[in-house]
């Protein structure tokens, strides 16, 4: 835990459960969204837009600025390569990094292994099953059967695999919970309030549900992002959980 954090007067929570999807094209917008956060009242995701126009840089200034970092560059590769690349996030400092569980238990377990050397290895989770993909989705890439099915398979290999947790959707969480336990990190995207805009997300929970189902960590984006007034979303999301 960072000390800062805990000694800042007005901490809302010494571990905020919200994740802000950080989906700009630049950091120019980025960095002037992020002005406006505190790090005790969210932690932060950069994904692969993000990433691949701001780069590492761009991560360690968000680290400087006491935000946690999540980077979510979905690794799926042989299992050098991604452990490789788990390392290189590692080095950057961040809080959490993620793979695909469908890249197997050999990735996964390579990827672990890597991080054995840091002293103080990010979180590594894997993705299940997209939250913007359905019944139909899967079958067309070959596979006959229900998310939350497809979910728990790749869920239980990637605890086997000796990761911190998983990527789904709040619809399996109390399924989750139940088959692996209290301690394993659930983190959910497909995060949507009451009323807002679904976009392209299809597997959904409302902040507060999603939390008593007992997702560990709410990735959210554009629900705050594109919000009139970002820090009022905020505000009203974590009031609300
Ligand atoms: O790994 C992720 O973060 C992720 C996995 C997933 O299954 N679904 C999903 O939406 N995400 C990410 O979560 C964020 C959701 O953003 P919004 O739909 O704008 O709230 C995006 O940055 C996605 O890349």
């Amino acid at each position: 835990m960072n000390w800062k954090k805990i000694m800042t007067e007005n901490t809302l929570n010494n571990d905020p459960k919200v994740l802000i999807a950080l989906d700009f094209p630049d950091s120019i917008s980025a960095l002037e969204f992020v002005a406006q956060l505190n790090p005790n009242e969210c932690r932060l995701k950069v994904g692969k837009e993000l990433f691949a126009v701001a780069g590492p840089e761009f991560v360690k200034q968000l680290i400087r600025q006491q935000f946690d970092v999540f980077l979510d560059l979905k690794y799926h590769d042989i299992p050098n390569t991604v452990a490789k690349a788990v390392q290189a996030a590692a080095r950057m400092g961040v809080w959490m990094v993620n793979v695909h569980a469908s890249g197997g238990s050999k990735m996964m377990e390579a990827a672990k292994q890597a991080l054995a050397e840091f002293e103080q290895p990010p979180l590594l989770i894997a993705v299940t099953v997209l939250t913007s993909m359905q019944r139909e989705d899967l079958a067309e890439i070959g596979l006959d059967v229900e998310p939350q099915e497809h979910v728990l398979r790749l869920a239980k290999l990637t605890k086997q695999s000796g990761l911190d947790g998983v990527v789904c959707s709040a619809q399996e969480t109390a399924m989750l919970r139940t088959e692996l336990g209290p301690d394993f990190c659930l983190v959910t995207p497909g995060i949507r309030p009451a009323g807002a805009d679904v976009n392209d997300q299809k597997r959904i929970m409302t902040p507060a549900d999603a939390i008593k189902s007992g997702s560990s960590y709410l990735v959210i984006g554009r629900p705050i992002t594109q919000a009139a007034d970002p820090v009022a979303a905020l505000k009203a999301i974590n009031a609300s959980i």
